[in-house]
């Protein structure tokens, strides 16, 4: 699977998981939206969910800045637009918060939940702290990798939410 980033390179360079994926050619760097190719995005506001049902796409795409600046109409870029279901980051910036995942781990996890956990594995393999994320979310990702589609994800979901 293409990983590909729209990177608005508003967040530290030093710390930005976008950067160094693209460091080790493991996805590519767009400065502008025009320039960012179609393929999935992922977006946190979108609505619908994504699940294996998305398998066939050729891309992902990711949009790399701040979580300031990461309001919904910063997403409007060409393709479906998927959210990941509760997932939790393993990275020491956001440990433990759900939902707001570093760009590394927003791929690593749409990749898993896609079936690509090779791929997964290997662009978290690039971080000290990768394998963390995997381990917090064996459970999770392992339902949502069997699911049929953006529903059955949601359900599964639920009973990671407390009310
Ligand atoms: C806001 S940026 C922050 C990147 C961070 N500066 C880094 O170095 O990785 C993280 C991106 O990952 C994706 N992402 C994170 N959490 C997500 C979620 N719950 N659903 C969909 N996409 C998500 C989005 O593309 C989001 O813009």
């Amino acid at each position: 699977m293409e990983l590909h980033v729209r990177y608005e390179g508003d967040d530290d360079p030093e710390k930005c998981t976008a950067r160094k994926l693209a460091r080790f050619g493991l996805a590519e760097l767009h400065r502008s939206t025009p320039a960012t190719p179609p393929g999935i995005v992922l977006n946190p506001f979108a609505e619908r969910a994504l699940s294996p049902a998305d398998a066939d796409a050729e891309r992902l795409i990711a949009l790399d800045c701040s979580w300031e600046t990461a309001q919904e109409e910063a997403f409007d870029l060409d393709g479906p637009q998927r959210s990941l279901p509760f997932l939790v980051a393993g990275n020491p910036v956001n440990y433990g918060t759900p939902f707001q995942l570093n760009t590394v781990e927003a791929f690593a996890g749409a990749l898993w939940i896609l079936g690509e956990s090779a791929q997964a594995e290997e662009i978290l393999s690039k971080f000290r702290w990768g394998e963390t994320f995997l381990d917090l979310n064996a459970e999770p990702l392992r339902r949502y990798a069997d699911c049929a589609d953006s529903a059955e994800v949601l359900d599964v979901q639920d009973d990671y939410l407390v009310d």
